[in-house]
């Protein structure tokens, strides 16, 4: 039935439904804010970590493909769940005491693909796609490097054997 052919007795009822509608949609909203407001329960997957004294792990950053070892730096609970669910590194800076989103100053951020632990769970494995050069191997290091571990013994003392792939200066005040 068209709503044009409602019967008349029907009319006064129809201007009734839009409080109905205003009060649900109130509701509804409200019930939203209620729902952004309470703080959500931390995945229990957090707790399977073995957390050293400090509240924190180890975590390596791999490169996808490659399979380089980029660098290795550390979690906490935070920088966990915020790396999941952003789907970025970010680690716990120890020097700066704060949440480090890796790329944050440099833009050379690292998209996670894929976490892990290890089998005593205190050592976290990101599997990333490392941003850096717009062609060519991504660079993790704040020295300009592909990887922090460009430093390789070498008879009696560190050869660098990575080059510098982007001007520190250019990325770092
Ligand atoms: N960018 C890096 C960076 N990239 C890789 N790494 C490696 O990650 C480790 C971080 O673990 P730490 O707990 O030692 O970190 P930290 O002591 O807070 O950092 P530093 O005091 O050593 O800079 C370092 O030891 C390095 O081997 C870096 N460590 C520090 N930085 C600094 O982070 C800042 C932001 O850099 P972006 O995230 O690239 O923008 C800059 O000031 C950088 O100098
Ligand atoms: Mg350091
Ligand atoms: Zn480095």
């Amino acid at each position: 039935m068209a709503w044009q052919t409602l019967p008349t007795t029907v009319w006064p009822v129809l201007p009734g439904t839009v409080p109905v509608l205003r009060w649900f949609a109130h509701e509804w909203q409200h019930a939203g804010e209620t729902h952004a407001l309470a703080p959500p329960s931390p995945p229990s997957w957090l707790d399977d970590v073995a957390w050293d004294e400090r509240g924190l792990a180890p975590a390596i950053a791999q490169e996808a493909g490659s399979k380089d070892v980029l660098m290795v730096a550390w979690m906490n609970r935070e920088a966990l769940l915020q790396t999941w669910a952003r789907g970025q590194a970010v680690y716990w800076s120890r020097s700066r005491q704060r949440l480090w989103h890796k790329g944050e100053e440099s833009g050379h951020v690292q998209t996670v693909q894929d976490i892990r632990l290890d089998c005593d769970r205190d050592v976290i494995l990101l599997t990333v796609r490392q941003e850096g050069q717009p062609s060519g191997p991504g660079v993790a290091c704040h020295t300009g490097r592909h990887s922090c571990f460009f430093r390789q013994l070498d008879g009696d003392g560190w050869a660098t054997v990575e080059p510098v792939l982007v001007d520190p200066e250019r990325v770092y005040k």
